[in-house]
């Protein structure tokens, strides 16, 4: 019996130190980083990475086009950190909300060549942190000496940070009976990752037969939608639109997941949003950003399902890129059921945006 963190717990823990600003240290095939969130990095310790003037800027390459910094490791691209760099001068590269006041940011030099390995692992840790997806990298000797000194969080990964790319096991914590408006026969469980994540819910309408195909809905956390009834978005119309089908027959799951944003977290929706107030679509604002057009992880949804002893389907959603996780995760999809609902003036050009670039049937 040992009290020592396992690998999993360390990455739990690194979420929460790049949260706080503090770095962890990274080490992959005897190379070691200092890694720190560029977001919230504080200016003290911004100013200790880039003394020596060794300390490097990782960024996607979707924030790289933006500011158009040249990509050469696929995805991600590394800029030199100056040595006088302050908070500021870090926030106009990593952070959108200024770059139509500054427009003329740059011109940036990328680095080229060496490995990249540990930058992208980086970038993946800030992303699950649900950070701006940039990070301050500074090579290290010893650092398992200097994790050990400072108390800092040390990683050792491979190719991949292990547990950030594979689902995390979800266990059932608790359920118990729920009557709701949409269905009094309602019963709401509790899921928990074994990563440290959010929980995730499912809704249970009924007493769903498991030898049958069951009505059911996948959906993303949208607190602007669901909770404060947001004309932005379909959101909370298809919230209540689902639960209230499942009522009218009978029975039926709804997935209520913590993947707020598609999954970037509410803060970086906001910055999207703000971005969306100067004129871009939602996908635009999402890779100015530095994200990906769709950050979630539909095999969580899959996970519970098959825990919960649902095999086969009947989705709610226009959504094809669902019905294809779900069918490769081994959930079995005997219909796709279209959920067209919700739609108003103000997200004619949201849902019109969705269509043309992300696939969705309207
Ligand atoms: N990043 C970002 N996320 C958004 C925006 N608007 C809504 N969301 C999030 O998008 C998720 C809902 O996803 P949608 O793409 O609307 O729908 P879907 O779940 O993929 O597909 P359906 O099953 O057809 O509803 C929720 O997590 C919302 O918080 C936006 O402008 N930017
Ligand atoms: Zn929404």
């Amino acid at each position: 019996m040992t009290y020592a963190p396992t690998d999993a717990e360390r990455i739990a823990r690194a979420r929460s130190d790049l949260r706080m600003g503090l770095p962890v240290i990274l080490s992959r095939g005897g190379v070691e980083a200092l890694v720190a969130g560029a977001e919230t990095l504080k200016p003290a310790r911004l100013t200790a990475l880039a003394q020596g003037g060794a300390a490097e800027l990782a960024i996607t390459h979707r924030r790289a086009e933006t500011l158009k910094v040249r990509v050469y490791d696929d995805d991600i691209a590394r800029l030199p950190v100056p040595e006088d760099i302050t908070p500021r001068g870090l926030r106009a590269i990593i952070d959108p909300a200024g770059d139509l006041a500054t427009p003329l940011k740059g011109p940036f030099r990328a680095l080229r060549g060496g490995e990249a390995g540990l930058h992208r692992a980086a970038i993946q840790l800030v992303k699950s942190a649900r950070l701006l997806p940039a990070a301050v990298l500074r090579p290290v000797a010893a650092g398992e000496a200097l994790a050990r000194d400072s108390a800092l969080t040390r990683i050792v990964i491979g190719d991949q940070v292990p547990f950030l790319s594979q689902a995390p096991a979800l266990d059932p914590v608790i359920s118990a009976r729920l009557p709701m408006a949409a269905a009094e026969a309602g019963r709401l469980h509790i899921f928990r990752p074994d990563d440290g994540g959010e929980e995730h819910y499912a809704v249970e309408i009924g007493q769903p037969d498991r030898s049958l195909p069951t009505l059911t809905r996948l959906h993303s956390a949208c607190f602007t939608g669901d909770v404060l009834g947001s004309l932005k978005c379909d959101c909370g119309p298809q919230l209540r639109g689902a639960l209230a089908q499942m009522a009218a027959t009978g029975s039926g799951v709804l997935l209520y997941l913590n993947q707020e944003g598609r999954g970037i977290g509410l803060a970086n929706k906001m910055r999207a949003y703000s971005l969306q107030d100067q004129g871009f679509d939602t996908v635009e604002a999402n890779h100015r950003l530095g994200f990906e057009d769709d950050e979630r992880d539909f095999r969580i949804g899959a996970a519970i399902l098959r825990k919960m002893g649902f095999a086969q389907v009947r989705l709610l959603t226009n959504n094809p890129a669902k019905v294809a996780m779900l069918e490769k995760s081994g959930v079995a999809v005997t219909e796709r059921v279209p959920l067209k609902i919700g739609r108003n003036p103000l997200n004619e050009s949201y849902l019109a945006t969705k269509a043309a670039k992300s696939g969705h049937l309207l």
